[in-house]
């Protein structure tokens, strides 16, 4: 690790509602190195689909700001036809819906042959079909010359998932990003095309953007996470650091709002990520929701500070916090955990 692919600095994407834009990635930074899995959780709307669909270029109506260095090369202001030949190419990405992601009306081994045929316009038929018949097998989908015509309806939601890993691995990107991959699928599929992923990684050293709201994955396949919250990062560590010693109030709250073994509470979070053109962008964002927490703990204009080699956390709340429901003396959490 350490070998920098993607270094996004200072990223604001903005919508505009009305007469105004609203930065729903208001100023983020971070990098995935090569071979490595940047998990990004938070509650919806926190910005993680918009920082992705940045990084890919998809946006078309957004204003982007700041930097996006992929392999050194800034790709923000990258001439379309260029970032075209990057996309699917060197950097792809895994879609939420595999039903919606696949044309209806193709034939898989039509669909898997496409972005082939974009970026590998010197393979020869042969070659083209020899090498998605081996991307079919790679994905682990049975019988793939039988599946190479079928039409996506006739699969199961899992193998249309593993199909849409196959187009994204088409080209072995150096950077895969996947948007809540498993999200639509049961919980043995989830596994396995988690697996997948785990293998596409270790097998071609690509850099990896897992984005989830699903700590579990995260625990299992990320090398480091970050966490948002209404557009910015308020956390950021090695995965164990992250769950052993978590330290935002928000990173807290999300942990223990999930079961874990010999919890007997779970933490309900007050409220919602208001919307966008609602955010607070003065002061701590996460104040509003715990309300119980002294206003003057909050920074006045939040920063990211690293409390130890690699892990960041934003406001200086984090000292202060502690859950309502617990007992007084268990309320600096990092005494009772990590
Ligand atoms: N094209 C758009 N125009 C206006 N607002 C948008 C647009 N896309 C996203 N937003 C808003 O930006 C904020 C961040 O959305 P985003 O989809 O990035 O969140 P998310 O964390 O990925 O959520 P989810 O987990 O539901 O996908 C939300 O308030 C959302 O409503």
């Amino acid at each position: 690790m350490g070998d920098k692919l993607l270094e996004i600095k200072n990223l604001i994407t903005s919508f505009r509602i009305g007469d105004h834009y609203y930065a729903a990635v208001d100023n983020v930074s971070l990098t995935v190195n090569k071979n490595e899995v940047l998990g990004i959780v938070g509650e919806s709307g926190s910005g993680k689909s918009a920082l992705a669909f940045s990084v890919m270029g998809l946006h078309t109506k957004a204003k982007i700001e700041g930097s996006i260095l992929f392999n050194g090369k800034d790709i923000v202001s990258l001439p379309k036809s260029e970032l075209n030949g990057l996309r699917g190419d060197d950097m792809s990405m895994i879609f939420q819906d595999p039903l919606t992601a696949l044309n209806p009306l193709m034939e898989i081994g039509a669909q898997i042959s496409e972005t082939l045929i974009l970026h590998r316009p010197q393979m020869s038929l042969k070659e083209r079909k020899d090498h998605v018949i081996e991307l079919l097998n790679m994905v682990g989908i049975p019988r793939p010359e039988y599946v190479y015509e079928q039409f996506p309806h006739e699969l199961s939601g899992g193998m249309r998932q593993r199909v849409i890993i196959a187009i994204a691995i088409a080209n072995r990107p150096e950077l895969l990003i996947a948007d809540e991959p498993t999200t639509a699928l049961d919980v043995t599929i989830q596994a396995q095309i988690l697996d997948l992923v785990r293998k596409l990684k270790s097998e071609m050293g690509s850099g990896v953007i897992l984005i989830t709201h699903d700590l579990g994955v995260v625990a299992e396949m990320a090398d480091r996470v970050a966490v948002m919250y209404a557009g910015q990062v308020v956390e950021i560590a090695d995965v164990q650091t992250l769950f052993n010693n978590p330290k935002h109030p928000y990173t807290r709250s999300l942990l223990n709002s999930v079961p874990a073994e010999g919890q007997d509470k779970l933490h309900v979070i007050q409220g919602i990520v208001p919307a966008l053109q609602n955010l607070p962008r003065e002061g701590c964002r996460f104040a509003e929701r715990i309300p119980w927490i002294e206003s003057n703990t909050h920074e006045k204009d939040p920063v990211l500070h690293e409390i130890s080699p690699g892990h960041f956390v934003r406001c200086t709340c984090y000292k202060h916090f502690y859950f309502p429901e617990e007992p007084k003396e268990a309320k600096v959490y990092g005494n009772t955990r990590g």
